[in-house]
């Protein structure tokens, strides 16, 4: 059996991604991303599982920028959820009463149109995670507050769920990854759907086409590439490096010759894991209930 350390507390979205994956080993939550990441580097946990990418508010900038900067561990898989937000308030509230709502921040960009049209003059505060935010509410009775989160997090924190699938748009996935300190083969009952290589490159200092000589790398080899992702380097203004997914596993061919032809190039290139992936059901489904 497994440590699994995944972004908590008991009910976030992290945890019914690990409960899809990994319904056999044991969770143990974290109190942030990067706590997660930190256990791993400490072994306290195998494998780290923490959201990467939101189809609607985009990356967890947090998640590449320490997996890059701090702990930098191959990515062993990942996972897709369905993400359903509700509005969650402790039954001894009503919700016109309600002055505060808290949860985490991509969950609370996922809801602005409802926040805008329907608790247009509530204060939004930022939380670790949205089940966080949900045991806030349950453990301050008497706050006029409410948290955006999952109908796991409301039954685990005995919420009562004001608004029903509060979430922009209704095609709201989350893209969980899974970081481990060595390449390793996950056991998992689940049937991946594919396989994805992700790698960072850096270009050369300022020249002229760069980017385009990188991608055309890619291109003529036919890779299709399924994200491309800037982000600072923090070395100073207009320094960036970029994370790009490859929709295939790594070969003995075509990624090697990529990175050979980059690094011919001037860049620095690094594969951060090649890994199987995974697309799992009805949150519903997940949690058994
Ligand atoms: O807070 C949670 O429940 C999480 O698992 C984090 C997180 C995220 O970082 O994007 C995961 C899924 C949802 O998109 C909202 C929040």
């Amino acid at each position: 059996m497994k440590k699994i350390g995944f972004l908590g507390p008991v009910a976030t979205f992290t945890d019914i991604a690990v409960r899809g994956l990994f319904p056999e080993d044991r969770a143990i939550p974290q109190a942030t991303i990067p706590a997660c990441l930190d256990s791993l580097a400490n072994d306290e946990i195998d494998l780290a599982v923490v959201p990467i990418e939101n189809a609607l508010e985009g990356s967890v900038n947090i998640t590449l920028d320490y997996l890059v900067h701090e702990a930098l561990y191959p990515i062993v898989g990942e996972m897709t959820i369905p993400i359903r937000q509700h509005l969650l308030i402790h039954h001894s509230q009503k919700l016109e009463d309600i002055q505060t709502v808290y949860s985490h921040s991509h969950a609370i960009a996922q809801c602005h149109r409802f926040l805008h049209s329907t608790l247009k003059a509530v204060e939004l505060v930022n939380m670790t995670s949205t089940a966080a935010a949900a045991k806030y509410v349950s453990d301050h009775p008497d706050e006029k507050v409410a948290a955006i989160a999952n109908a796991l997090a409301a039954e685990e924190y005995q919420l009562t769920i004001a608004h029903q699938d509060i979430h922009d748009y209704s095609h709201n996935h989350t893209r969980f990854i899974v970081v481990a300190k060595q390449d390793c083969h996950l056991k998992t009952a689940q049937k991946s759907k594919g396989y994805k290589t992700t790698v960072m490159v850096s270009l050369p200092d300022d020249r002229a086409g760069a980017l385009h000589q990188v991608l055309s790398a890619f291109s003529w080899r036919n890779l299709n590439l399924s994200k491309i992702e800037s982000r600072p380097m923090k070395t100073g203004l207009g320094n960036y490096f970029f994370i790009i997914d490859i929709d295939q596993k790594i070969d003995d061919v075509l990624i090697p010759g990529v990175k050979a032809e980059l690094e011919a190039l001037g860049c620095k290139v690094q594969i951060l894991g090649s890994y199987p992936s995974y697309q799992l059901g009805k949150i519903e489904e997940l949690t058994h209930k």
